[in-house]
């Protein structure tokens, strides 16, 4: 079989983290892989300079992961349909706010047979109500759409810092053939098939790390932090049985539920915001420009799309942490009533 040669949609930094593991991998493996990696770019000036010119010609992302180089072979395009235009495998790694009107331009550009994979954190809300972003991307491009999820701080994995990841593919060969795309000493994969659970567990995670945040900045320490996993851990398992019955279980324990949590809770983003918005009064918009200078937290806009649905159905009290991470990043509930709010969750009745 020819090389499938690989385009990766997203170019942040996750994006450019696993830009750096694609490129190295795809020259360890000619059979498998074409070499030249296309990375649709969003463009944008740095320092007087196109982006995805500083990327070309000094192969490191300065924007969204400076310091680290990236292989020579990983190309950036500002023009996704030539990015994605005879592509076999298409990778993505957006915000996924921006997921729709991305592939609204990729459409009917897409070589027939190409498979993706998204890891891409966060929920949709269409008329149908609450959607995975890789059930988007199936709809929208026709193509299979597994998912990668995990314990995968993007500065830590550039960095090669040892760490597992999940990817759910409801078929086997689509699982092992990108599990063999971005696997690597440093970055074990397990491949399972309940992807909607391993999708929904990464999405959700960045509510419940807001949680951790918010812990932070009214200075309760780790029991409490303990807690605020556990129960988060507990709301996410509950949000499966009610959105997305036939959730397995043992999904919940590979590094796209558990660990995936522990590690956003201590170090991640969005567990910084839910600290920052306990300490100043500034808008999650100011909060976002002002600490990641560009980059984007996916934790207040999932809060919003997990609470929407939570209205509809009428299920706000079965969920208060959701409920309430919400409420604080609206600006309409104090920050201090964070415990007393979790103090009666239904996991202690
Ligand atoms: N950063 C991390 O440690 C990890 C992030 N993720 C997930 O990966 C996804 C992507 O996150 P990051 O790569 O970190 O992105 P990021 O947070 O660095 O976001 C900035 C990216 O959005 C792009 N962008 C801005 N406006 C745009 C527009 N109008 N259209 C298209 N793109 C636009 C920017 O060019 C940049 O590439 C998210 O769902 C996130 O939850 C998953 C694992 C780790
Ligand atoms: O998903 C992540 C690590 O697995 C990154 O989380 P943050 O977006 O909160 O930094």
């Amino acid at each position: 079989m020819a090389p499938k040669s690989v385009c990766i949609v997203g170019s942040g930094n996750w994006g450019s983290a696993i830009a750096k593991i694609i490129g190295y991998n795809v020259q360890r493996q000619p059979d498998a892989f074409e070499k030249k990696v296309k990375m649709y770019m969003y463009e944008e000036i740095v320092d007087g300079r196109k982006l995805t010119e500083i990327v070309n010609t000094d192969h490191e992302n300065v924007k969204y992961l400076p310091g680290i180089k990236l292989p020579e072979n990983v190309v950036a395009i500002p023009d996704v349909i030539e990015a994605c235009t005879g592509a076999d495998m298409l990778v993505f790694v957006l915000p996924h706010q921006f997921v729709k009107k991305v592939c609204e331009q990729m459409k009917g550009h897409i070589k027939p047979g190409a498979v993706a994979i998204s890891m891409i954190k966060g929920f949709a809300i269409t008329g149908g109500g609450i959607q995975l972003i890789s059930h988007i991307i199936a709809q929208e491009l026709g193509t299979e759409c597994a998912v990668l999820m995990g314990a995968n701080l993007a500065k830590e994995v550039a960095e090669e810092e040892f760490c597992e990841t999940t990817i759910g593919s409801k078929t086997d060969s689509t699982g092992q053939l990108f599990k063999d795309l971005v696997e690597t000493p440093y970055f074990r994969v397990a491949v399972v098939k309940d992807a909607d659970t391993v999708e929904m567990c990464g999405a959700l995670k960045n509510v419940v790390a807001i949680g951790a945040g918010i812990v932070d900045g009214i200075k309760q320490g780790d029991n409490t932090k303990a807690a605020v996993i556990r129960l988060g851990l507990m709301e996410m398992i509950k949000f499966g049985e009610e959105f997305f019955p036939g959730s397995r279980r043992n999904t919940f324990f590979e590094s796209c539920g558990i660990a995936d949590l522990v590690a956003t809770c201590h170090g991640g983003r969005n567990r910084m915001l839910g600290a920052a918005v306990v300490e100043s009064d500034k808008t999650i918009q100011e909060l976002e420009k002002e600490i990641l200078k560009g980059q984007s937290f996916q934790g207040p806009l999932v809060a919003r799309e997990v609470c929407s649905m939570l209205e509809e159905k009428g299920l706000c009290d079965k969920f208060p942490m959701f409920v309430a991470v919400n409420k604080i990043c609206q600006r309409v509930m104090d920050p201090k009533l964070f415990i007393s709010c979790l103090r009666n969750h239904p996991a202690h009745l």
